[in-house]
């Protein structure tokens, strides 16, 4: 046993079909502490998504191991939340009814499923919307429907992949201000992908960066920034500039859109 929430080692994954073979990833190994926010950065294609992936056990790796809380990943795990580009509603089932597929699909007691709608609902602010369906709601919204949809069931350790990506900028900064006070709240681990240097600074302890394919570990920063991180004095912070031009040296300007 150890004492990390994820733990990849070694780890090379491999694509094999009829017209190429892709090494998406080699050489990774990539521990996350409990409770610690990491982001994930690098050129498109170079195996993020399959790092979630890995980490869900949605895809086994080619070699190498991953562990999450010191057991072996050998299948699809139930204890982590998973919350995309798109939220994928359910047009035809209310705000509420999206999140309580959740608490359906996991055989979840009504009154306990019930319970905790609520209390992600306040806590995400879409109190007052929990009857709307999803053509009533904003993009920004609609993930906030999705991130309750993937916390319900209080995962350990929730994954995000790309999850801002098709906000408009000022949305973006919002739900990034949220998503902070929210794993605040929740002390859950969380690995988040992302296209931006900044959204990785503001939100992460730490920031792996990857490099193109076959992707592999590039760097990992600590951010020192404070714990509490007020969005726009984080932003003209010297460490906050410090980092970014860290990473974008690291990673190249053009392999990482801002
Ligand atoms: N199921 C699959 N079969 C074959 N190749 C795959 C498969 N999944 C991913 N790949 C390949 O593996 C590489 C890494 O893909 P992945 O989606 O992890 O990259 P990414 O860094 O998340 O990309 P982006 O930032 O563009 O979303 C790519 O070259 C992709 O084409």
């Amino acid at each position: 046993m150890t004492g990390y929430a994820v733990e990849i080692e070694d780890v090379a994954v491999r694509f094999r079909t009829k017209k190429r073979d892709v090494t998406a990833l080699r050489d990774v190994t990539m521990r996350v502490d409990p409770g610690e926010f990491v982001a994930i950065v690098g050129p498109s294609g170079c195996g993020k998504s399959t790092l979630l992936k890995l980490s869900s056990g949605l895809l086994a790796p080619s070699s190498g191991s991953v562990r999450l809380h010191g057991e072996s990943v050998s299948g699809p795990r139930k204890d982590i939340g998973y919350v995309f580009q798109k939220a994928a509603l359910l047009e035809w089932r209310s705000a509420r009814k999206n999140i309580l597929l959740q608490a359906e699909m996991r055989g979840m007691p009504a009154r306990e499923a019930k319970a905790r709608v609520d209390e992600l609902i306040e806590m995400t602010g879409l109190t007052g919307f929990e009857d709307a369906y999803p053509h009533e709601l904003s993009g920004g919204m609609q993930q906030r429907v999705a991130l309750c949809r993937a916390l319900l069931h209080r995962p350990p350790v929730l994954l995000m992949d790309e999850p801002f990506g098709a906000l408009d900028a000022l949305t973006r900064e919002q739900m990034n201000v949220e998503l902070r006070r929210i794993w605040q709240e929740t002390k859950t681990t969380v690995l988040l992908v992302t296209h931006s240097i900044a959204e990785a600074v503001y939100l992460a302890d730490r920031v792996v960066m990857i490099t193109a394919r076959p992707g592999t570990v590039a760097g990992v920063i600590e951010v020192n920034l404070p714990k509490e991180r007020d969005y726009g004095k984080t932003m003209s912070e010297p460490e906050f500039a410090k980092a970014t031009r860290h990473i974008r040296d690291h990673l190249g300007a053009a392999a990482v859109a801002e």
